[in-house]
C-alpha cells in the first residue's frame, strides 16, 4: 500500500491545479516544493507582472489630465504587496485546510511509485512532475561578467531604473516595456525578429509595435544581441542590425529570451522518462513514457501559460483516477496583457493559408467602428476572425480594449462548435465593446 495516492513535486499552477483537482476525487495528496507555494505565477511571473502593468496604466491614464510625479520606491513596494496579498490563496495554511499536506524541500523520483525529499522516501500511486520553468540566459559574449535582470529579480528591484534595455520581444519583454515605460523609465526594446511578438496576428502585432513607439520606447528590430558589458553604472549592449554593429546603452539590462524546463536533478534519466531539451515528453493525457509518472505545465509545455498548466492538470487526474479513454479537447487561448491587449485562439491568417489554401473566410472590424471604444478614446485595434467554410471559427485575435476578456465568448464557440453566425441573433448591451463580435457575426457566412 502507498501512503499517498498522488505526490506532486513542485507548487506552481501545475502543481496547485494537480493538488485541488485530486482532492475534489477525494484522493490523498502530498505536495512538494523548495520554496513556498506560487511557483512562477505568484512569485515572478503573471501576479507581479500584471500588477506593474496596472499601476502603470493608472499613472499612464492620469497623466493625460495632471503633471504625475512617480515614486518608483513606491510602485515597486506595491507589487511586492500586491504579491504577497495573492499568494494568500495559496498559503499552506489554505492548502492544509483543504486537506492537501505540504512538504518544503528539494524533491526527486525515486521510483515509479515513490520520491525522495531530503532523507526521506515517500510512497504514492500516482507522480505528478511539476517542475516549471527558468529564464533562458542567452550566451552572449560578456554575460557573465554584468549584472542582469531576469523575470526572477526585477520585481524585487528597490527603486525603478532611470532607463532600462529589454532584450526580447515576445511577452515578457513587452508588457514589462510598456509597463516600464509608462512609469517613466526610458526603454529600449531589442528584437531579434523584424517585429515584436512574432508568432501573433502580424499586422495586430505591428498596430500594438506603432502604440508602443508613440509611448516612446525606443525599438530595435532585427536586432541580435551580441555583447554586453558593465562601466560605471552603465550598462552597454552591442546588437547586430542587418550586419550592422551598434552599441546602446542604459542603467539596468532585462532579458527576456524565452524559458528553460527544469528537468535537471529530478530523477529522470534514472527512470527512463523522456524528455528533450524542450521539456518532459508526454501523451494526450499528460502520462510521460513511464507509467503512473504524468508531467504537467512549463516542463512539458508547449503552451507556457498557468492556465495551460491548470488544463494539463485536469487532464492528468482525470486519466489518472477516472478511467478517462478520451482526452479533452484542448484548444489553447491567451492575451498579452499589453494596452491593448492582444489576444489569441488557434489559428493566425497565415497559418489558416498553410493549413487551408483560400478555403477560410476572414472578418475583421476596427475598434474605431464601435461607439464604446469611441467615447473611450480607445479605438485603437481591431478584432479578426477566422472560419472554416462551414463557419466554425478556426482562430480568432483580437487587440484592443478587454480583448481577452471579449476572447471568452469566442473560445466557447470555438470549443464547443458553435457556427459563427449564430452569434448574430444574440442580444449585447449597447453601448458595449461586445458588440464588435455581433458586428462581425453579421457579416459570417450561414
Ligand atoms: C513575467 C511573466 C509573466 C507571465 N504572465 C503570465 C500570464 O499573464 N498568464 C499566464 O497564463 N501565464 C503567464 N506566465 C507564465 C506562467 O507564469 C507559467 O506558465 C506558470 O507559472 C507555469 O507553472 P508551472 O507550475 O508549470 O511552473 P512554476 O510556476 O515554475 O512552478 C514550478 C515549481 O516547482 C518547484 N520545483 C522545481 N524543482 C523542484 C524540485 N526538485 N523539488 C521541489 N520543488 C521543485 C519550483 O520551486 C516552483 O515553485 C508568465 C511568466 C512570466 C515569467
Ligand atoms: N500574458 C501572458 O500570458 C504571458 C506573459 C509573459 C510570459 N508568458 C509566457 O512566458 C513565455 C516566455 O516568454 P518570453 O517573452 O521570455 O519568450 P519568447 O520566446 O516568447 O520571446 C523571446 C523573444 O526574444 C527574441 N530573441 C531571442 N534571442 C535574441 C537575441 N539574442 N537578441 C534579440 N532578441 C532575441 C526572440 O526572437 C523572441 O521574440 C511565453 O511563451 C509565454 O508562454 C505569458
Amino acid at each position: 500500500m502507498f501512503t499517498y495516492d498522488v505526490a506532486i513535486i513542485g507548487a506552481g499552477a501545475g502543481g496547485l491545479n494537480t493538488a485541488m483537482e485530486a482532492i475534489s476525487m477525494g484522493k490523498k495528496v502530498v505536495l512538494v516544493d523548495k520554496y513556498k507555494p506560487g511557483g512562477e505565477c505568484t512569485w515572478a511571473g503573471c501576479i507581479p507582472s500584471k500588477a506593474l502593468i496596472q499601476l502603470a496604466d493608472e499613472i499612464h491614464a492620469a497623466k493625460k489630465y495632471a503633471n504625475i510625479e512617480v515614486d518608483g520606491k513606491q510602485i515597486m513596494s506595491k507589487v511586492r504587496q500586491l504579491i504577497e496579498k495573492a499568494h494568500q490563496a495559496e498559503a499552506v495554511e489554505q492548502l492544509q485546510a483543504a486537506g492537501i499536506e505540504y512538504i518544503q524541500g528539494d524533491a526527486k523520483i525515486n521510483d515509479q511509485h515513490s520520491i525522495r525529499v531530503a532523507h526521506e522516501t515517500i510512497t504514492a500511486e500516482k507522480i505528478v512532475i511539476a517542475t516549471g520553468s527558468r529564464a533562458l540566459i542567452p550566451s552572449i559574449k560578456g554575460i557573465n561578467q554584468v549584472n542582469y535582470l531576469t523575470n526572477e529579480n526585477v520585481f524585487q528591484l528597490e527603486d525603478l531604473p532611470n532607463n532600462l534595455i529589454v532584450v526580447g520581444g515576445g511577452p515578457i519583454g513587452v508588457e514589462l516595456t510598456q509597463a516600464f515605460q509608462r512609469l517613466g523609465v526610458q526603454v529600449k526594446l531589442v528584437e531579434m525578429a523584424d517585429r515584436i511578438l512574432f508568432r501573433e496576428e502580424k499586422g495586430l502585432a505591428q498596430q500594438l509595435q506603432g502604440t508602443l513607439e508613440e509611448e516612446g520606447v525606443q525599438l530595435y528590430t532585427s536586432a541580435k544581441a551580441l555583447e554586453v558589458k558593465q562601466a560605471n553604472c552603465t550598462t552597454t549592449l552591442t546588437i547586430d542590425r542587418n550586419d550592422v554593429l551598434e552599441h546602446i546603452e542604459a542603467e539596468q539590462i532585462l532579458f527576456a529570451l524565452g524559458r528553460k524546463p527544469n528537468i535537471k536533478k529530478i530523477g529522470l534519466d534514472d527512470l527512463g522518462i523522456r524528455y528533450t531539451n524542450k521539456g518532459i515528453e508526454v501523451n494526450e493525457y499528460n502520462e510521460t513514457s513511464v507509467r503512473n509518472i504524468y508531467a504537467v505545465g512549463d516542463v512539458v509545455g508547449p503552451y507556457l501559460f498557468s492556465h495551460m498548466a491548470g488544463f494539463q492538470a485536469k487532464q492528468a487526474m482525470r486519466h489518472a483516477f477516472l478511467e478517462m479513454h478520451t482526452p479533452i479537447e484542448q484548444h489553447p487561448a491567451w492575451c498579452t496583457f499589453t494596452h491593448p491587449e492582444l489576444a489569441r485562439t488557434g489559428m493566425t491568417e497565415n497559418e489558416a493559408r498553410e493549413k487551408f489554401q483560400d478555403k477560410f473566410n476572414v472578418y475583421t472590424v476596427s475598434y474605431s467602428e464601435l461607439d464604446r471604444a469611441v467615447v473611450d478614446q480607445k479605438t485603437t485595434g481591431e478584432a479578426k476572425i477566422i472560419c472554416d467554410q462551414d463557419g466554425f471559427i478556426i482562430g480568432a485575435s483580437i487587440l484592443g480594449e478587454r480583448a481577452c476578456e471579449l476572447l471568452g465568448e469566442l473560445q466557447l464557440m470555438k470549443t464547443f462548435h458553435i457556427p459563427f453566425h449564430k452569434l448574430k441573433d444574440t442580444i449585447h448591451p449597447y453601448p458595449s465593446y461586445s458588440e464588435i463580435l455581433t458586428q462581425l457575426s453579421n457579416a459570417a457566412v450561414e
